[in-house]
């Protein structure tokens, strides 16, 4: 793909049917580009591809690196479900994340919520943003990037990147991928992808440390509820449920 600025080419995601591809070259943000169209009425299964960030967005107000050669793309799903559902859409995308990264090769684990991780270090992360309208759930974009044909230094966590595959076949994997697992959501709920997250999750029982908001907790992996959340034991015996926070390598 070559870099075309603010030029959009429309196809279909690797032959997957009912999706749309707007291909863009440098933006400033997928996520912003896809909530424009979202705005503007895009259907569900719409999904936006850079071939570069400007000013690419992670988690938690992090930066996210996005020079060429990499996967950045934000998928518009329009899902029929009241909104405090939304966010089990972040487990989803991890587990088809997972699913599209294992097709590569190499040893693949999912980190709470969303991180994968390939042969230990992050590979691809996913940022989960909820349209609503009067109320209601009207859209949710899901932003995926992964690395391919480079990966950031990171002062503070092991990065790794997809080996053996260029950007093309990684996002066409990922769209198939997300396609089955949204499926399997809409007509079976969490159940079978909270399986999937745990197969690839930490054992129970292991130690972790959380920071949520600034609070600092330290605990075992003691599974993951059916709506997403986090489970962690404390030392007292009790379990802590977390809907959002950050865990420490
Ligand atoms: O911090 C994370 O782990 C989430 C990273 C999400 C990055 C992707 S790249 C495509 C989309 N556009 C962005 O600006 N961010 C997401």
């Amino acid at each position: 793909m070559t870099a075309r600025r603010a030029t959009a080419v429309e196809g279909s995601a690797g032959g997957v049917d009912g999706w749309r591809v707007v291909e863009l070259g440098a933006v400033a943000s997928t996520m912003e580009a896809a909530r424009r169209l979202a705005e503007d009425g895009a259907a569900g299964r719409t999904v936006v591809r850079a071939a570069e960030q400007t000013g690419g967005r992670g988690r938690m107000g992090r930066p996210w690196s996005s020079p060429p050669g990499n996967v950045y793309m934000t998928a518009i799903l329009r899902p029929d479900v009241p909104t405090a559902r939304a966010a089990e859409l972040s487990i989803v995308a991890a587990v088809a994340l997972a699913d599209a990264v294992a097709q590569f090769g190499g040893d693949v684990a999912l980190k709470w919520p969303n991180d994968v991780l390939l042969n230990g270090g992050k590979v691809a992360g996913v940022l989960l943003e909820a349209i609503a309208e009067g109320g209601a759930l009207s859209a949710v974009l899901i932003g995926i990037g992964v690395n391919v044909a480079s990966r950031p230094e990171l002062p503070d966590r092991r990065t790794s990147r997809v080996e053996g595959a260029g950007a093309d076949a990684v996002f066409e994997a990922l769209v198939a991928a997300l396609e089955a697992r949204y499926r399997q959501w809409c007509r079976d709920g969490l159940a079978g992808i909270r399986s999937a997250w745990l197969a690839r999750g930490p054992a129970i029982g292991a130690p972790l440390t959380i920071y949520q908001g600034n609070e600092r907790l330290e605990g075992r992996f003691a599974g993951m509820e059916g709506d997403g959340t986090l489970a962690l034991a404390l030392a007292d015996g009790s379990i802590r449920r977390i809907a959002s926070g950050e865990i420490v390598e």
